[in-house]
């Protein structure tokens, strides 16, 4: 059977994560990334250790058959590769921004400016979209320092905390879009390695699932069950099995992690008690 080549951020900050969700997934890497390439002992992968901004030319000439990226680097550079699955790590913004002391009040202000950027053809797009003439500096790294060193007025890179920005002086004043790191296939990937990457998929999608997801199991006085089933946002309906001591049952449900905080006090004051939350490592539905 031929193996599915998919390639990963051989280091930086993709590279964890990655690795992390094959993990999760069930593909084990017999190898580390010493090698260029390695093979996965219980699954019909290759793993390609590779620089995310060289993965989209790899996807495009089919050397690879899919690929975890920072979709800003596909947008940048993509052409037709499709995005199979968004994986909710690495998120970032591709941002516009000038020194704090700048005057901006819109995209006009940058009217036969020089911005400095990594990502030309993303910022070439946004300026011919709002009909602004400006002159590009490609530069590689060390974006933010540009306009402090009289090579640019502008700026247009990565964003996530800010810090890099608000330590160099500068403000944020467009966003040109948000990114996080995604699963993407070649636009020349075979029908027999298209069963593959599904396979791949439908594990990811229990897996991220599962980490959205918490399993809450609670004590409830059955005259207040009613109440406290009500309160509970769970999959289906929960699940009420009765407890050694008479007049009370224990409640199993998944519910969205993020919604656990805003409810427990509601839970608690309805007489919930021993409130147990844990985590799920798959979820299908
Ligand atoms: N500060 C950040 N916070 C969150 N995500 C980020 C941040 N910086 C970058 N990213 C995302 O991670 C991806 C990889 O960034 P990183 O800096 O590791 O590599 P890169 O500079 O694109 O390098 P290379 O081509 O050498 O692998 C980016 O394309 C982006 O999607
Ligand atoms: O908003 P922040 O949280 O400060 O993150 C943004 C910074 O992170 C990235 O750089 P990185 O640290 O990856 O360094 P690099 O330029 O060497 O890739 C990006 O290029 C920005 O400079
Ligand atoms: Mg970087």
């Amino acid at each position: 059977m031929s193996k599915l080549k998919i390639a990963v951020q051989k280091s930086g900050r993709l590279y964890d994560e990655s690795m992390q969700i094959l993990k999760d997934i069930g593909i084990s890497i017999d190898n580390g990334k010493e090698q260029l390439k390695a093979s996965a002992k219980n699954f019909p992968v290759e793993v390609f250790y590779l620089r995310n901004g060289d993965i989209p030319q790899y996807l495009k000439d089919g050397v690879v058959d899919a690929a975890i990226i920072g979709e800003n680097v596909l947008i940048e550079k993509g052409g037709d590769i499709q995005i199979v699955q968004k994986l909710g790590f690495s998120s970032c913004k591709v941002s516009i921004a000038v020194p704090k002391s700048a005057k901006y009040t819109s995209m006009q202000d940058l009217d036969g400016k020089r911005i400095a950027t990594s990502y030309p053809n993303t910022v070439q797009q946004f300026l011919d979209k709002n009909n602004v003439n400006a002159q590009l500096h490609i530069i590689n790294g060390s974006v933010e320092i540009a306009p402090n060193i009289g090579l640019a007025d502008a700026i247009v890179d990565i964003v996530s905390s800010g810090s890099t920005l608000f330590k160099n002086g500068l403000k944020e004043v467009e966003v040109l879009l948000k990114s996080e790191a995604v699963l993407a296939s070649s636009p020349l990937i075979t029908e027999e390695k298209l069963a593959i990457l599904n396979t791949i998929k439908f594990r990811i999608d229990s897996v991220l699932k599962g980490r959205r997801s918490k399993y809450v199991l609670l004590n409830a006085p059955n005259d207040k069950l009613e109440e406290i089933i009500t309160i509970l946002p769970g999959m289906k309906s929960p699940t009420v099995l009765p407890l050694a001591q008479e007049g009370w049952s224990s409640v199993h449900t998944v519910i969205d992690k993020n919604k656990f905080w805003e409810i427990i006090d509601e839970l608690k004051a309805h007489g919930a008690e021993g409130i147990l939350v844990c985590p799920i490592d798959n979820m299908v539905l």
